[in-house]
Order: C-alpha cells, then sequence, then structure tokens
C-alpha cells in the first residue's frame, strides 16, 4: 500500500471511529460525550476496584444488615454510574409514564411539573429536592414555578455537575445544591414551603428515616411529594421468577432492599404526615415507563461497543466496562418489572406537615 492510501485509510477509519464515539455515542445529546466517561469523583485507576466493592456489597441487597454503610456505597454507586446516566439517558435520573404524541423530553418534564404542582410551589418559595442527581428536575421545577429549589445530593461529583448545568441554563440564581446525606440534612427544623423527592427515598435503608427528617425541615402546613420505587400488589415473594426480577432491580440501582406499596402511606403517618393523595403513576391510562428502556437496546448494545473501545484504548477507566454490562443487565430486570407489572418507579404520596404539631 502506497503512502497516500495509507493515509486515506487511517483518515477514514479515525473519521469513523470519530462518528462512531462522539456522534452515534451520546444517545441522548445531552451534554456528556462517551470520550468524556469517568469514575466520578473516583480516580480512573480505582474505578475497577470500586466497582468490585460495590458488586459485592450490593449482590445480596436482601441481606445487607450494616444499613449504615449504605449511604456509602450509594455513593459510590453514583460515582461509577452518574456519567454514563448522562450520557445515554439525560439530566433526570427517573423514569416517566409515556405519553402518546410526545417525546421523552416533554414526558420527562411534564413528570417533573406534576411533582411541583402538586405541592403548590409558587415564585419566593424555598423547596428542597431530596436526592436531586446532577439536577435535572431542580432545573424543569425552577423555571415552572419561580421557587428558590435547594438540591442535596450524597455524590460529591453530582454536585458539581449540578451546578455547571444550573449556571448554563441560567438558574444559578434559583438553584442551589449541597453535597450531604438526606439522613441527616444540614438545614434547621421548619425551613421549607416545600419538598420532593423523585426516585431517591428509595436509597434509603429504612423509609421511617428519611421521612422523619424531612418532616423535621418543612414548615408547618407545609407539602411534600414523594415518586416512590415500589413492588406492587401483583408482587408474589413465593414467585422465584419475581424475586429474581425484583433483586436484579435492587442490584444494579444499589438499593438495600425494595419496599410494598403498601408500606408507604403507612411510613410517613407514622412520622408524624397526614397523607393527603396516593396512587400509583404508572397505572393505566399511563403509557407503559419502561418502554423508552424497551426502545433503547440497540442504542445500549451500540454503548457497550463504544465503551470497551474506549476502555481499551485507555479513553475510559478500566472497569467501565462492568459498570455498563451491570447497566445493561438492569435495564433488562426493570423491563420485566414492568411487564409483568410486579415493580412501580412512581408510587405517587402526597403529604402534609400539619399545622398544629401535637406536643
Ligand atoms: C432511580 C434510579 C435510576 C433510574 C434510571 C434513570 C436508570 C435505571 C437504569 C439506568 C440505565 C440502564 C441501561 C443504561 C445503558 C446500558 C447505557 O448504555 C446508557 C444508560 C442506561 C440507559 C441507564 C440510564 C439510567 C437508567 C435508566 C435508581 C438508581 C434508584
Ligand atoms: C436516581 S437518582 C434521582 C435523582 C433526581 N431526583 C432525578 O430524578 O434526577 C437518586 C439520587 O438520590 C441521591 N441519594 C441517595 N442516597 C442519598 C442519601 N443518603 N443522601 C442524599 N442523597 C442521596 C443520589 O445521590 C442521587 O442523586
Amino acid at each position: 500500500m502506497d503512502s497516500l492510501s495509507l493515509f486515506c485509510t487511517g483518515a477514514l477509519l479515525a473519521g469513523g471511529l470519530y462518528w462512531f464515539v462522539c456522534v452515534l455515542g451520546p444517545a441522548e445529546r445531552k451534554g456528556k460525550r462517551a470520550s468524556d466517561l469517568s469514575g466520578g469523583s473516583i480516580s480512573a485507576e480505582k474505578v475497577q476496584d470500586s466497582y468490585k466493592q460495590y458488586w459485592s456489597f450490593f449482590r445480596r441487597p436482601k441481606e445487607i444488615e450494616t444499613a449504615e454503610k449504605v449511604p456509602d456505597f450509594v455513593d459510590t454507586f453514583y460515582n461509577l454510574v452518574t456519567d454514563i446516566y448522562e450520557w445515554g439517558w439525560g439530566q433526570s435520573f427517573h423514569f416517566s409514564p409515556s405519553i402518546r404524541g410526545k417525546s421523552h423530553r416533554e414526558a420527562t418534564r411534564l413528570h417533573e411539573e406534576m411533582a411541583v404542582d402538586l405541592i403548590e410551589a409558587k415564585s419566593g418559595d424555598k423547596i428542597l429536592d431530596v436526592g436531586c442527581g446532577v439536577g435535572g428536575p431542580m432545573r424543569a421545577i425552577a423555571s415552572h414555578s419561580r421557587a428558590n429549589v435547594v438540591g442535596i445530593t450524597i455524590n460529591e461529583y453530582q454536585v458539581k455537575r449540578a451546578k455547571i448545568h444550573n449556571k448554563k441554563a441560567g438558574l444559578d440564581s434559583l438553584c442551589d445544591v449541597v453535597c450531604g446525606n438526606f439522613l441527616e440534612m444540614p438545614f434547621p427544623d421548619n425551613s421549607f414551603d416545600g419538598a420532593y423527592s423523585i426516585e431517591a427515598t428509595c436509597h434509603a435503608p429504612k423509609l421511617n428515616e428519611v421521612y422523619a427528617e424531612i418532616f423535621r425541615v418543612l414548615k408547618p402546613g407545609a407539602l411534600y411529594v414523594s415518586y416512590e420505587w415500589v413492588t406492587t400488589e401483583k408482587f408474589v415473594s413465593e414467585n422465584s421468577e419475581h424475586v429474581e426480577i425484583i433483586q436484579g432491580i435492587e442490584r444494579g440501582d444499589a438499593l438495600p432492599g425494595l419496599r410494598s406499596y403498601a408500606d408507604i402511606a403507612e411510613t410517613a403517618k407514622n412520622v408524624g404526615f397526614e397523607v393527603i393523595k396516593e396512587r400509583d403513576l404508572a397505572q393505566p391510562p399511563a403509557g407503559p415507563w419502561w418502554s423508552r428502556l424497551k426502545m433503547g437496546r440497540l442504542a445500549y448494545w451500540r454503548n457497550h461497543v463504544v465503551v470497551t473501545v474506549l476502555s481499551a484504548l485507555g479513553i475510559a477507566p478500566k472497569g467501565t466496562v462492568d459498570v455498563h454490562e451491570m447497566l445493561f443487565k438492569t435495564a433488562d430486570f426493570l423491563t420485566r418489572g414492568g411487564d409483568t407489572g410486579i415493580f412501580s418507579p412512581m408510587h405517587m404520596i402526597l403529604c402534609r406537615k400539619p399545622k398544629e404539631q401535637e406536643k
């Protein structure tokens, strides 16, 4: 081969690789590129070991007895997955019912706006986002209501990402983000006009602990809405397929054990809330929340090739392939959870902190 054809072949290969990674790579075109995938706050050389530690901790979620270690492992989980989530899903780390004629982006936004409408947030209010991720919902909610939103996440890397996004969106005057544990929040009693949590409190080993903490920081009369991950009334604990699906969801999503839908309102009442509304938003007429996952299978396969190539080239940290493979399998368990109807990621509960507190 002469040098000109060698050059042309090389240029074609490089162009093809660029197109595969940078053009096709970002499935949702939301700012993260495949070539930027990192282990969050974990240094590149420690990603593989951290993944192994995570996996051995969450392999058997029901057997986790060391509840106090959960937040640290949840933090590790989000260091490992945050970039992949942003790259392949977007800035809102949750599901939403699919809506005929609307894009995923629009359906996501409507699901987020519903939360803030339920808690009647208005301009000037101070609203708490419990487990805020990189702030997709926070930005939608702040621009919809003009309320001031303060988000809390256990993961320092997410704080950094959320602040960058807030600034880019011109919403940094309405949105603030702090790093902390939602089981011991760094906020005074009675300091928020409202609160919401979107698919986040499922990471708490004990739901009553996080609900009690939210109750503490809310002003009397304030509303709180949560979209909870639950097993539904269709889940049968003696059915081995059901158990396999639920355990698959737990270990691939850093969950210390999924709760039954029947426990949610009871827990809220036990910490002092009045329960105003409770509804599984996944129930008809809602379109399936898992159709987006199902439709994405081909893209996830392509993503896996991209991640494998980048990891082999030393661009993505070693271990990214394992993390991606875990997510690939988790997507399948979640889809099966949706198809069988035994699992819902959007069991909605709306609560009020009573105006007059009993002494
Ligand atoms: C609420 C939580 C997260 C919910 C979802 C946002 C995520 C659950 C599973 C994730 C994904 C699975 C497959 C990935 C795919 C293999 C990859 O190529 C691109 C990213 C995924 C689509 C990823 C995106 C986010 C999820 C859908 C939990 C953690 C409580
Ligand atoms: C699936 S993400 C959802 C993020 C966001 N609500 C959204 O919908 O985009 C769950 C979030 O809960 C946070 N989280 C989990 N356990 C936490 C804890 N103990 N304290 C604070 N945040 C926590 C994670 O860091 C992450 O930001």
